[in-house]
């Protein structure tokens, strides 16, 4: 027997089939449309994504010849934030889904943030005012989208992050769909209180989100229903935003324990056990998980808007590259960024800056820079934006790392990690097995249906597949890092 993944990404939709040991039976993967309607704005068609959902489920039973009778448990984890509201009768979305990424909220930013500057709701729910979470998103929707509020008023609305819908979906929609979400997606509406793990009535009210519109919050790891459909009868029993997924899926269960996924975005948790740490560098206080009814653990977090999704960019955009991976290639043909670095504030800077206003820059460009000098420098951002949530990490949390644990699509790339490692000054270790997120949520599900016993049972699935480490010289590190830093100041105040 095994047990099955969802995995609804930023850019692509998997289903994984693990067994007892970690590891993948069968994956198969689609990716969903990107839709830029307006500078800033980021949607995705919610029924394309549901669609792929079934598709990819089907093709990774089909490959490996297996049905849902064969499949124990499964568990579901998806990109956190990204909105939808939909009809319960019809099952019709009133609108896409506004993805995390999106910055159309950024005057509801300003505005909310006049009267208690930015961090009025931190106490309550880790987060700043910002354009990146649900609340000002859910807001935006009822304010702009036709029959919207007034429906939401009769009780005919459903909110959710990805989970909740595709849950709902799965447990038969219009015939009786379970509206629930788990404490990880949760944490990230800002509409939930960190410490009792309920919605708050007062930013409901702030907001004005009506309560109706609401999932139900349950742990991480229980069974919620038996679905039906396209896995018919098998046990839906765990939920995790992606990131958390991630700490789980590196089985990250200590305190002080941290990983860093590099996907479209780039988010770095470090576990704090069942203390509420308050962060006073930038970086944000999130649930990182909740096993059936044991205490809820929290962790630490720095959120990075733009990793690979500046490769992708480069890509699409630019046509510099055809495919991801020759990113790597373009960017060793030269031997260093040439005085060139790459901010890529698309969506502001998230984590430890929280500028709405900053935009993408490139900076340090001459006559001698080519388009090998700009690969590389986009990749060194990414690196460069990780240097700054470790520091403010360790500045929050008081420890020093003496290690990173890394995974996602973009650590592939063996020049990425060896630079992260140089400019970290410490070592970087990939496991065997980077599809940590989907396996996060197979392990969260597993747990509840007794596959695996308990946590020792899953550290001894971790192994370390490679190790980087620190090669380059302390002055050349700082030199760049100030070079870097005099980049970030000069993309704010640029979206006025
Ligand atoms: N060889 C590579 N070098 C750098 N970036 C890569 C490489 N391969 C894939 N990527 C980037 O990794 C991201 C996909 O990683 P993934 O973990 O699947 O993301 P997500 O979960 O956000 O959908 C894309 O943004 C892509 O551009
Ligand atoms: O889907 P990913 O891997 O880009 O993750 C997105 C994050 O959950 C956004 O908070």
């Amino acid at each position: 027997m095994y047990i099955g993944s969802i995995d609804q990404g930023t850019t692509s939709t998997r289903f994984i089939i693990f067994d007892k040991q970690g590891q993948i039976i069968s994956l198969a993967q689609k990716e969903h449309a990107q839709l830029y309607p307006q500078p800033g704005w980021v949607e995705h068609n919610p029924d394309e994504i549901w669609c792929n959902t079934k598709e990819v489920i089907q093709k990774a039973l089909k490959q490996a010849n297996l049905t849902p009778k064969d499949l124990v448990a499964v568990g579901i984890t998806n990109q956190r934030e990204t909105t939808v509201m939909w009809n319960r009768y019809t099952g019709k979305p009133y609108y896409n889904a506004l993805v995390w990424q999106d910055t159309r909220t950024s005057a509801l930013v300003t505005e909310l943030s006049a009267e208690a500057g930015p961090d009025r709701f931190r106490e309550q729910t880790g987060l700043p005012l910002a354009t990146y979470f649900s609340s000002l998103k859910i807001k935006w929707l009822l304010k702009n989208v036709a029959t919207l509020e007034k429906d939401a008023l009769k009780g005919e609305v459903l909110f959710g992050t990805m989970d909740t819908y595709l849950l709902w979906h799965l447990t038969g929609g219009m015939k009786g769909g379970l509206h629930l979400t788990d404490v990880t997606n949760a944490s990230r509406t800002q509409l939930m209180d960190l410490r009792t793990l309920q919605w708050d009535e007062g930013l409901l009210e702030t907001f004005g989100i009506p309560r109706s519109i609401l999932p139900k919050i349950r742990s991480s790891s229980e069974v919620y229903a038996t679905a039906k459909g396209v896995l018919e009868g098998v046990p839906l029993a765990g939920i995790l935003g992606d990131q958390q997924a991630a700490l789980v899926g590196q089985t990250c269960f200590r305190p002080g324990e941290a990983k860093n996924t590099y996907g479209t975005g780039c988010f770095m948790l470090l576990n704090t056990g069942d203390s509420l740490t308050q962060s006073t560098h930038g970086l944000v206080t999130t649930v990182a998980y909740q096993l059936g009814n044991q205490p809820v653990q929290y962790a630490l977090e720095g959120s990075v808007a733009i990793a690979g999704a500046l490769v992708q960019w480069l890509r699409d955009n630019l046509g510099l590259i055809e495919k991801s991976s020759d990113i790597e290639t373009l960017a060793r043909t030269v031997e260093d960024n040439g005085g060139c670095y790459f901010v890529p504030a698309f969506s502001g800077l998230y984590a430890p800056y929280w500028r709405s206003d900053a935009r993408g820059v490139v900076a340090g460009l001459t006559r001698f820079v080519t388009k090998g000098h700009l690969g590389r420098a986009a990749l060194e951002a990414t690196a460069f934006q990780t240097l700054e949530i470790l520091e403010a990490m360790e500045k929050d949390a008081g420890v020093r790392l003496s290690e990173l644990r890394v995974d996602g699509g973009m650590t592939v790339n063996e020049l990425l990690m060896q630079f992260q490692s140089d400019l970290l000054n410490v070592p970087v270790v990939r496991p065997t097995m980077i599809e940590t997120t989907a396996l996060g949520a197979a392990y969260a599900a597993g747990l509840a249906v007794g596959y695996w016993k308990d946590l020792d049972d899953l550290r001894q699935n971790w192994g370390i597949e490679k190790t980087w480490k620190p090669q380059m010289p302390r002055a050349k590190r700082n030199a760049m890092y100030r070079s870097w830093r005099k980049a970030v100041r000069r993309s704010f105040g640029w979206e006025e």
